[in-house]
């Protein structure tokens, strides 16, 4: 029996799925909460981090091992690279990569480490789920390479680099990380972002503009999804 972790990184990014939801009953655990609801017969457990990989790191291990969750998925918003990616677009992550991770003083790549790997792919089975849920709502959904890093991006100069390294579609501050931890536990996740700013000059104004309504259009789609699990 799937039991569902759904995570974001701030109260704005799940407020808007807590909505969806009636009999909650909270769990407090290493100075987090966590939102335990029944949803179709599926045990559902919701979280938000807090910003920043080390407490998204510390959310996704704790759903997956005191919670016991058996699939993760993320939600929220991120600041766009690629041009196609318009404030309130989505972006589906097929895989994720640390753009601050930096040892290249011994001659590694920019996001690696020994013992770990520049891009960890999400589950394609999720993916697909996804793809299908939005080609039969028409929503305009992209799929592409995330890059998380602890920083704020709000320089040209910053998302450049990203973009040249990485190759990236949109960067944030968590996606990786909980990637790294689902992988590591063979658990199958998800992450899902739309745009809430292009990580430029005006980020800092336009994130504070579309943080809430791009955090809905990343909820509403993931209930969509979760209807299918
Ligand atoms: N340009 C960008 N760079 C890096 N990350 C992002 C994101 C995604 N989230 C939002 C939030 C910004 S920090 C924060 C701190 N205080 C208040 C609000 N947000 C952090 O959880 C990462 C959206 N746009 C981004």
């Amino acid at each position: 029996m799937t039991k569902l972790a759904i995570m974001g990184a701030m109260e704005e990014e799940i407020e808007p799925l807590l909505a969806h939801f009636e009999n909650v009953n909270v769990v407090e655990f290493a100075n987090n909460k966590y939102y335990e609801v029944n949803y179709n017969g599926l045990e559902i457990v919701i979280a938000y981090s807090k910003i920043g990989k080390v407490f998204a790191s510390l959310t996704a291990a704790t759903m997956i091992e005191k919670f016991g969750c058996d699939t993760l998925l993320f939600s929220g918003v991120a600041g766009g690279i690629n041009p196609e990616l318009k404030i309130g677009d989505l972006i589906v992550a097929d895989k994720l990569c640390q753009h601050d991770l930096d040892i290249t003083a011994f001659g590694h790549p920019n996001g690696y480490v020994p013992g770990g790997k520049v891009f960890v792919e999400t589950t394609k089975s999720l993916r697909e789920i996804a793809i299908k849920v939005a080609n039969e709502n028409n929503l305009k959904v992209i799929e592409g390479t995330i890059a998380t890093g602890d920083q704020f991006v709000h320089s040209t100069e910053r998302k450049d680099f990203i973009q040249s390294t990485f190759n990236a579609d949109a960067l944030e501050m968590e996606g990786a990380s909980v990637a790294v931890v689902c992988d590591a536990l063979n658990v199958p996740f998800f992450i899902l972002r739309a745009i809430s700013d292009t990580a430029d000059m005006d980020a800092g104004f336009d994130f504070d503009e579309f943080l809430k309504s791009s955090a809905k259009n990343s909820a509403d789609y993931l209930i969509k999804i979760v209807k299918e699990l």
